[in-house]
């Protein structure tokens, strides 16, 4: 993808299988928005190849747009509308939708299935957006920064919401996020841009193997803490225990996360750069 003289993806390959869920993981700028609307057939892009369900989403029809669901980053206004009416209203078009009642409950609207959306709260537009999204029943779901404004509980219902759809309707999923947690729990695999140039691409413990992560070791000696980054924990803790005994207290390992990992390969892109 090309603006001007200025390349914003270079590169970029990847392929998703059916049912699966994968992440694009990536700092601002990075070309994740730009890579889901090019596969949404929201952008012409200025060269390579792409196939989505088997078509360029360029040249694609009614048939193949009404297999696919979209949850863009900003939602569309049906003010008016109540929420429950404009999930039937919407999934009429579709062949086999959800059941408005069912997918209010499904999204957490239940108590605000008869309220108009414009009374909604920000995080309950976003799970009727994703509802939007699912009504057709997708067989591919595309999901833009889905859970931007949940409290932890809506996002964890979220999260539920799409490993039951991943793994029991076999729909596929890809979603960008800046929520680690939320790509390692959620993805089968995951896609990492810095920069238009994709840097990972992996399951989640395949990128912590990649970067060997060093394990945080804090513990407390006569009184004064003590912090060490080691990649042989098990060793470092053996070897503590050896030389202090029960002098060694409050003892915690934090094993290195998605979070250092990606950090690293965000860095270490950066500093190839220059
Ligand atoms: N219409 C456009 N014209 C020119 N440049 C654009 C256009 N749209 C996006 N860009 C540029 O493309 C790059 C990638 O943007 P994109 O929105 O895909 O990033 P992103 O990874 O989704 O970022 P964020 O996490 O902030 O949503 C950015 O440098 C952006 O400025």
């Amino acid at each position: 993808m090309r603006y001007g003289d200025h390349d914003v993806l270079r590169g970029v390959s990847f392929s998703a299988r059916r049912g699966e869920v994968l992440a694009l993981l990536g700092p601002n700028g990075a070309g994740k928005t730009t890579t889901i609307e090019i596969l949404e057939g929201f952008r012409t892009r200025s060269g390579g190849r792409v196939e989505v369900l088997g078509v360029d989403p360029a040249h694609a029809g009614e048939g193949w747009r009404a297999r696919i669901g979209i949850v863009l980053q900003s939602w569309r206004d049906h003010g008016r509308w109540r929420v429950r009416e404009l999930l039937a209203h919407l999934g009429s078009y579709y062949a086999r939708p959800w059941d408005a009642s069912e997918l209010v409950a499904a999204v957490g609207l239940a108590d605000q299935a008869d309220h108009r959306v414009r009374t909604l709260s920000g995080g309950q537009r976003r799970r009727l957006d994703v509802a939007i999204g699912m009504v057709g029943r997708p067989e591919l779901l595309f999901l833009d920064e889905p859970t931007t404004g949940f409290d932890p509980e809506a996002r964890r219902e979220f999260h539920d919401l799409v490993l039951g759809l991943s793994r029991a309707d076999g729909t596929t999923i890809m979603l960008t996020t800046h929520d680690l947690a939320e790509a390692e729990k959620l993805a089968d695999r995951i896609v990492i841009l810095n920069d238009g140039r994709i840097v990972a691409d992996g399951t989640a413990a395949e990128l912590a193997e990649r970067i060997a992560g060093e394990d945080e070791v804090r513990w407390t000696l006569d009184g004064r803490r003590h912090v060490r980054t080691t990649r042989d924990s098990t060793r470092f803790v053996r070897e503590l225990f050896e030389e202090h005994g029960d002098a060694v207290e409050a003892l915690a390992v934090r094993p290195s996360s998605l979070e250092d990992t990606y950090l690293s390969l965000v860095r270490g892109a950066e500093e190839a750069v220059r």
